[in-house]
This record gives C-alpha cells, sequence and structure tokens, in this order.
C-alpha cells in the first residue's frame, strides 16, 4: 500500500498473509475501530486508572472532548514556540550567556521520544540547542554528560520531564543538576522549566523556586505516546526543529489511520501482520531494522510503545493471558554483521520490520571506487536482506519512506501508536496502563530503606567487623540475608561508602572505617 500524501508505502507480501485470516478477524477489527472512534471521542479507554487516552488529540485539538481541553493543547503548543523562540533569540538566557545546550532529564516515555527526534532529525552541526540527555540514575553516566558540558553550564537549559513528577531517577537526575549549577555559583531556577502535571511534586517545586517556564502534562496522555505534547515538542522545539511539521505529520498519518478498511489503513494491516506472525499471542518476536543511522533510537522507542503497552498479564476481562510482543533492533546494515546470522539461519522465532528512507543524503553523493554511493548500498543491502530472510519463509514487513524530516517522523510515530492501539484491542488488553512497573519500583524503595539502617548501623560501630548474617539480624533484615549481601557488597565496591570488605580465612566481613 502507498500512501502519497504521507511519502510512506507499507508492503506485508513478506508476510504472506492469507486473505481468509484477515476475514476471520474482521469481527475483531470492526470491534476494535469502534473502540478507536469511541476513544478518541473521549470514553474512558484506560478504565484501570480511569482515564481517556488523547493523544491523537494532541495534533488535532478539534478531536477533544471539550473546550477546555482543546484549549489547552493549543495554548501549549503556542507557549513552546514562544518559549523556544525567546531562548533562540537570547531574551531568555541563562546566567552566563544565551542558551547553547539543553540538558533533557526525564525517563522512558519522559526521554525516549525526545532522544529518539533529537537523533533523527538533529544534527550537532546546526542544532539551535545542542540536546544532552540525564535518562538513568548512574552517576557516572550523569559526570561523563556533566563533564562534556563543562564551562558551558551557565549557557545549559534543563528541561525536567516527569509526568507524574515524582519518578526517583528523574528526581535524582534532576538534583545532581542543581548540585552540579551550585557548584559554580549559578542558579538552577534560572536554567530550567518544567514538563509534568499540575499539582505534582514537580510542579509545585518549580512553581516555589521560580523557574524559568512550566508546561502541563495531562493524565489523559500517556508517557509512551507523549512525543506530541510539551514533552516531545519542547525539546525539538529548543533544538530547531520544526514541531508544526511533525504535528502536521502525525495529523495527516491520522487521518489516513482512522479508516475502517484493513486492507488500506496501514496502522490496521500492521497490527494483522503482528497478530498473524505470533497468532495474536506474541509468539514471534519484532525485529525494527531501519536502514539508516538516523533512526537508530527508534526501535529503542518503538521497544516502549510497544511492550509497555501490550506487556500485560490479564486481559480486559480479567483473564491471565500474559501478552506481550517483543521488540528489538538497533539499524541496518549494521546489524547485519551482528546477529541478522541467526534471522536468516536460526531460531525462526521472530518477523523483521525493514525500514528504508529512499532519499539518502540532502547534497550530492561521493561516488565509490565502484561507480554507486554508499547509499546505494545501503538500498542493495536492506533489499538483499529481506530477500534473504524471505526466502527462508521467515515474515518481512517493508516500510519505505521518501524522506527523513519532521513530518516522516511524526508520521512514524502516529502509525505505530494506531497500529498499537489496534492490536490491543484485537487481543483484548488494556494498552494504556502499565502495573507491572510499580513492583519493582515499590522493591526498590524497600531496598533504599535496608541501605539506610545498614548504614546506621555500619555508623553507630566503626570499626567493629560485621557478618552478614550478623548485620542482617541487628537490622530486622534476617528474611532478607541475600539483599543485606549484595548490599554490604556494593557498598564495599564504592569507597566514598567508607565500608570495608575483610577476607578473614573462609569467613567474610564487613565494617566501616
Ligand atoms: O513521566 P514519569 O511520570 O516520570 O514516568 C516515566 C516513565 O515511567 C513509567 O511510568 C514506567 O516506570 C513509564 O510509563 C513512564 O514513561
Amino acid at each position: 500500500m502507498t500512501f502519497p500524501a504521507l511519502g510512506l508505502t507499507l508492503d506485508l507480501r513478506g508476510m504472506r498473509i492469507p486473505a481468509s485470516y484477515r476475514e476471520r478477524l474482521q469481527p475483531a477489527f470492526d470491534r476494535a475501530f469502534a473502540e478507536m472512534r469511541a476513544l478518541e471521542a473521549g470514553a474512558i479507554a484506560n478504565p484501570d486508572e480511569n482515564r481517556m487516552v488523547g493523544h491523537y488529540w494532541l495534533r488535532n485539538p478539534d478531536l477533544a472532548p471539550s473546550e477546555e481541553i482543546r484549549h489547552e493543547i493549543r495554548q501549549t503548543v503556542q507557549d513552546v514556540k514562544s518559549f523556544a523562540r525567546a531562548v533562540h533569540e537570547g531574551a531568555v538566557r541563562g546566567e552566563e550567556g544565551p542558551f547553547r545546550h539543553l540538558l533533557v532529564i526525564g525517563i522512558g516515555g519522559s526521554a525516549l521520544g525526545p532522544q529518539m527526534v533529537a537523533h533523527a532529525l538533529g544534527d550537532p552541526r546546526y542544532d539551535r540547542l545542542r540536546p544532552w540527555f540525564f535518562d538513568n540514575t548512574d552517576p557516572d553516566g550523569m559526570e561523563r554528560v556533566l563533564g562534556q558540558l563543562g564551562p558551558e553550564l551557565g549557557r545549559t537549559l534543563c528541561v525536567v520531564i516527569s509526568k507524574s513528577g515524582g519518578t526517583r531517577e528523574t528526581a535524582n537526575g534532576m538534583y545532581r543538576a542543581q548540585v552540579a549549577y551550585a557548584h559554580k555559583g549559578l542558579h538552577f531556577a534560572r536554567h530550567v522549566v518544567a514538563i509534568t502535571q499540575r499539582g505534582s511534586r514537580l510542579d509545585r517545586e518549580a512553581e516555589e523556586c521560580g523557574w524559568l517556564a512550566r508546561f502541563p502534562m495531562w493524565d489523559w496522555v500517556g508517557g509512551r505516546t507523549s512525543e506530541t505534547s510539551a514533552v516531545g515538542l519542547l525539546p525539538a522545539a529548543l533544538q530547531g526543529i520544526n514541531i508544526d511539521t511533525l504535528l502536521l505529520g502525525a495529523r495527516s498519518c491520522d487521518v489516513i489511520t482512522r479508516s475502517d478498511n484493513v486492507t488500506s489503513n496501514p496502522a490496521a494491516a500492521l497490527a494483522l501482520a503482528w497478530h498473524f506472525a505470533g497468532d495474536g499471542r506474541g509468539a514471534k518476536d519484532m525485529v525494527v531494522l531501519p536502514y539508516k543511522d538516523r533512526l537508530e533510537l527508534l526501535a529503542k522507542y518503538l521497544q516502549q510503545l510497544v511492550m509497555e503497552s501490550l506487556g500485560k498479564e490479564l486481559d480486559r476481562n480479567g483473564r491471565v493471558v500474559h501478552q506481550g510482543l517483543t521488540v528489538f533492533g538497533n539499524k541496518g546494515t549494521t546489524d547485519q554483521h551482528s546477529y541478522v546470522q541467526q534471522l536468516r539461519d536460526g531460531l525462526p522465532n521472530f518477523f523483521v520490520t525493514l525500514i528504508e528512507v529512499l532519499r539518502h543524503q540532502d547534497g550530492p553523493p561521493v561516488l565509490m571506487d565502484t561507480g554507486v554511493g554508499a547509499g546505494d548500498y545501503l538500498h542493495s543491502f536492506c533489499s538483499g536482506t529481506a530477500r534473504a530472510i524471505a526466502e527462508k519463509g521467515r515474515g518481512v514487513i517493508r516500510i519505505y519512506v521518501e524522506t527523513l524530516s519532521p513530518f516522516t517522523i511524526g508520521c512514524l510515530i502516529a502509525l505505530y501508536e494506531r497500529a498499537v492501539g489496534l492490536y490491543a484491542s484485537l487481543i483484548n488488553i488494556n494498552a494504556y496502563h502499565q502495573p507491572g512497573v510499580e513492583a519493582g519500583k515499590k522493591a526498590s524503595e524497600k531496598i533504599i530503606g535496608l541501605e539506610n539502617r545498614l548504614l546506621d548501623q555500619f555508623r553507630s560501630h566503626r570499626g567493629w567487623p560485621w557478618t552478614v548474617e550478623d548485620l542482617a539480624a541487628r537490622v530486622g533484615a534476617t528474611q532478607e540475608l541475600e539483599e543485606v549481601r549484595e548490599l554490604c557488597w556494593m557498598l564495599s565496591q564504592n569507597p566514598a561508602s567508607g565500608i570495608q570488605l575483610l577476607p578473614v580465612r573462609e569467613h567474610v566481613y564487613f565494617r566501616a572505617i
């Protein structure tokens, strides 16, 4: 199927989907289309959290169910653009001059979209602000970024993004940044904006401390579908990317993927292909291989969009189903020299999506010694790999986009958002909550609590050599012996903790020095 208005072609012939399979799924598709219509009209499509699901409104506010929401969306886009303009013109500037760098602090849906878009559309040679990211609580990762920013911190604008406003990794990133500014005698508040829900902890801090600006997130936008909200738009606009065109790409794709006809709706066709490949149970993994360096982070972005949405224990009727669709991939042709060997000859537990950008570069190509350009090779490897994999009976989806631009990126984002939503309806799961993520968060809080109790114990008995068992007993954690052992080991490997490991014959002791 070719969509000239999108500059996009989807070729599913390599999936060999029998017409009878589509016909069998037609009633499920009819339901999925009806559910999608209801979702776009403002139904509580995320009943577990009692929320509407409104990412499609972000690029077409007229669709939103109330005037208040329509106004907020429009106003936010205006505010994003005015703020970015003021930054670019130097009207809003850092304490040491006009902003030249952008440090985005966020995680998951509050980082992956901005990272993917920055990588796809930016260029350090021309970016208005150069983007950097804290997307983890890894101190070494943060130091590496700060080290590179070095003397430029006073010309670095931080964008702290957290829908909930309470995500620990993001709070740590923000705290580390605050310390860095303070260390240089700079005021953090004059170099930072927040994107979060009104009234969240982050929002309150931003307001109380007089940050440069605050932009809203809403409970009806999920993190993994937030690229067309301020979460994605503000970093992109600051970098100098045309966000109107990105929104237009998403809106144009929405128009086409709103069709009720599976054979002419690329998102529905993708959902059909995923269903066929994995028998509606995710039995086959989805390998995403864009043949384009700039799209290297697309698979990582789609990994969250697809796996956090579809990886669910229960269906919407509360039955245990253990659903999901595993996504991985980096970029072609590079991956051909890595795991593609297995794709052709090994376990047939996957289907592959090859994404090709037909225009290779803006300027004229440098011809290779063979008389053609490097991009011609990129095409030949993509096409050759598609054939080689298909020859072995493995499923191949091909997506062609004419050029890589803000329009195309908006279009790809919208295409996959809709495909995920339709597929979730087909398999009867709620794509818009993520109950599983909470378990890990709660467990980690307990471990931090245990670490604090251990440190208190160590500090109140400096020099005393403890066995793990004795320590666990002293802090009331005899049931968590493994956690105590891991913590002591981890602390002893970080000299700043002041905890030492003392091997004495066959025993291991730990002590505070
Ligand atoms: O934007 P927040 O609230 O900081 O959350 C970040 C990410 O964390 C998650 O809730 C999962 O932990 C994602 O769904 C979300 O994108």
